[in-house]
């Protein structure tokens, strides 16, 4: 009698990292999933808990549907067994286990990597004696793609005769990720020695063209435009006259993605119910994301009416490297009802079509719109502009000029400077260090004095105009750390006014909050400089993509610019007793990736309300940063804050 087929489960791409190091014996002593204390989880559906429950098993498959293992209910948590190791995937001949790494390179020195080399690092290998660089590939741990990782790892490896493994090792964003971290890295090395890579450096010159392609300059992305709203709101109106203009101006591969035209085609026989239209966004977001993976650009305009499915897109395209770019066309129903383009809404209102948005199926309004859009009594022109603008503020595109702009105003423009640099850095290791390479820690004159105490530290804060956001931060700061406390705070905008003064609302809101009308009335604002950037010890930015373009600016800023609260969760993550410029060098190779809720919003013009939201946003983050970025013999922030 043929027993029916076992559940099957497909992980995320964390819990199939976790499943690999469980299997290869990387893990040990852990065992499986879910175990007390341990970060290898596993979370499966309601329906197949269930199953095991009653004493079954689950099977779980890889992205293609090849089983990999089977989970069952064990005392300690879920018992893994073993079915079938992965095959294929880049670089999978480096993805070892223990056992096989004990026996081929026993006696070696073990250095794990997470980021690309630098020559300081290099240099430092070449007196360690035969090497293993272990590749810490898992979900979230290495600072580019694990790929790229790979490939730059074994470009150095080749070069100084050491071996390459990969380990699959993933964050967990939890306590015990330390803890695990030298479990993991005891079980392939045993006794042999770990040494840690040193800090700091320029990045190794042979390695620019994979940096380049590992983070893009931010016209060189790919990017979804996806617009959402009611119908007849004018998605695809504005969608066709942005189309228009991207195609006036070139350079970029366009793809759209209409509705109407993907229900025709992609999603032929797909109905209105919620879980086909869940379908249908998931599919657009699928192909849209595949687009902006090869750097293209894609135009989408469905309803898209639920928050969730919208929110998966974002991250599909943000997975493959792309850039999602949400606009809400915030067009009221009563508008589109006038309108009725296709008289769908009378029909609607009759009963004769079933889940109609709006009218009998809901919509939600986005609440991560990067631009909104009412269309109501405006022409196709003037609410396009609202788009054209948010777009080239973001730094993404500017449709403004007829060519493409020039590389230091606005948004920067393609240039010949990539095409030079990957000839230049094709010569190989031999040519390293040249003393024009790209500086990963920019120790440029000045900067290093930081370091031994002999000069404050100095910390760029950026946001757009710099009248609002940046201001707050410099001022705030500047009250919250005292005159004494070892750091220089200073503030510019990445389309700063010149010489304006601080938003009268913000400026209200930092009287209150103890900021003294002398430090107000002496602030000017200023648009952002190269050479601004490459006198700061730190560059803190309100919004990722100030971040991205301080990167655009000066790319060897890597490691010194931040968003303020990807900054604050990393000095989390670093050594507790680093202060000042040592604390911002080691956040620099143990950053956290940028994250959406990191963003301080733009209160500007948003009233009183949202001054003060963003206000308490940037106070709890700037306690978190000062306290770790004073020197312990400096005031104590934490206690000076509340005044
Ligand atoms: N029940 C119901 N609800 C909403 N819309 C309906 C419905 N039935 C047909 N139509 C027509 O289909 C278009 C919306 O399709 P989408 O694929 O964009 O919708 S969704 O994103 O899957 O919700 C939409 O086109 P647009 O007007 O361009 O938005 C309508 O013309
Ligand atoms: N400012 C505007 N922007 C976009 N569409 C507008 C505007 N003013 C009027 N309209 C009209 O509204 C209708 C919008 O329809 P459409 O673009 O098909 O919407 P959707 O794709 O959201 O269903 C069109 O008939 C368009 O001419």
């Amino acid at each position: 009698m043929s027993r029916p087929p076992l559940p099957q489960h497909c992980p995320t791409q964390r819990e199939l990292d976790d499943l690999e190091l469980l299997t290869s014996g990387a893990a040990d002593p852990i065992r499986g999933f879910n175990e007390p204390g341990s970060p290898l989880t596993l979370s499966l559906p309601t329906e197949l808990l269930t199953h095991l429950d009653e004493g079954d098993e689950v099977e779980l498959v890889d992205p293609e549907g090849l089983p990999l293992a089977r989970v069952s209910s064990a005392l300690r948590g879920l018992a893994v067994t073993p079915l079938t190791h992965a095959q294929f995937g880049p670089f999978r001949r480096l993805y070892l286990s223990p056992a096989a790494v004990r026996e081929q390179y026993a006696g070696r020195t073990f250095v794990p990597v997470t980021d690309l080399m630098t020559d300081v690092q290099v240099e430092q290998l070449r007196g360690l004696g035969p090497v293993v660089l272990v590749a810490l590939v898992g979900a979230g741990t290495p600072a580019i793609s694990p790929v790229g990782l790979l490939r730059a790892t074994q470009r150095v490896a080749d070069a100084i005769g050491a071996a390459v493994v990969a380990v699959p090792l993933a964050d967990h964003a939890s306590l015990a990720d330390p803890a695990l971290r030298i479990s993991v890295l005891t079980s392939y090395a045993d006794t042999d020695p770990v040494v840690e890579l040193a800090y700091g450096g320029h990045l190794l010159p042979a390695l620019a063209d994979i940096n380049e392609a590992e983070r893009p300059r931010r016209d060189q992305q790919g990017l979804v435009l996806f617009f959402t709203g009611l119908s007849g709101s004018g998605k695809s109106t504005l969608a066709q006259a942005l189309m228009d203009r991207l195609l006036e101006h070139g350079g970029r591969s366009l793809t759209s993605l209409d509705g109407d035209v993907v229900r025709r085609n992609l999603s032929a026989g797909l109905t209105f119910s919620k879980e086909d239209r869940e379908t249908n966004i998931r599919r657009i977001g699928w192909v849209a994301a595949e687009i902006s993976r090869h750097g293209g650009l894609a135009v989408c305009s469905p309803i898209a009416p639920f928050d969730d499915t919208r929110r998966q897109v974002r991250a599909m395209v943000e997975q493959a490297g792309g850039a999602f770019f949400l606009i809400h066309v915030a067009t009221p129903l009563e508008e589109c009802e006038r309108r009725d383009r296709k008289g769908l809404y009378a029909k609607a209102r009759r009963g004769e079509i079933p889940e109609f948005t709006g009218i009998s199926s809901p919509y939600e309004e986005p609440l991560d719109a990067d631009v909104r859009v009412d269309t109501t009594g405006r022409t196709i022109e003037d609410a396009l502009g609202d788009v054209v603008a948010a777009l080239r503020d973001a730094g993404y595109l500017d449709l403004t000029t007829p060519e493409p702009a020039p590389a230091t105003g606005g948004a920067p423009a393609p240039s010949l400077e990539t095409t030079e640099l990957s000839g230049r850095v094709a010569s190989g290791l031999a040519a390293l260090p040249a003393d024009d390479s790209r500086d990963v820690p920019a120790p440029s004159p000045g900067t290093r004095a930081a370091a031994d105490g002999a000069r404050p530290l100095r910390v760029l804060f950026v946001c757009t105009a710099n009248i609002c956001r940046s201001p707050y931060m410099e001022l705030r700061s500047r009250a919250l750390a005292g005159a004494d406390g070892g750091i220089e705070f200073a503030s510019a905008g990445t389309h700063g006014f010149d010489a304006h003064r601080v938003d009268r609302t913000m400026a209200e809101v930092l009287a209150e909050r103890g900021v003294g009308s002398d430090l107000l009335s002496g602030f000017a604002s200023r648009p952002l400089t190269e050479d601004l950037i490459e006198a700061a010890d730190l560059v803190l930015t309100a919004e990722a993509a100030h971040r991205q373009f301080v990167l655009e600016e000066v790319p060897s800023a890597f490691r010194k610019a931040f968003t303020l609260g990807q900054f604050a969760e990393s000095v989390e993550r670093v050594d507790p007793g680093l202060h000042g410029a040592e604390l911002v060098t080691a956040v620099g190779h143990r950053r956290a990736g940028t994250a959406e809720h990191h963003d301080i919003r733009d209160p500007y013009r948003r009233g009183k309300a949202a001054a003060e939201v963003s206000a308490d946003q940037i106070d709890a983050l700037l306690q978190a940063v000062l306290r770790r970025l004073t020197q312990p013999s400096a005031p104590s922030t934490a206690q000076t804050g509340e005044q």
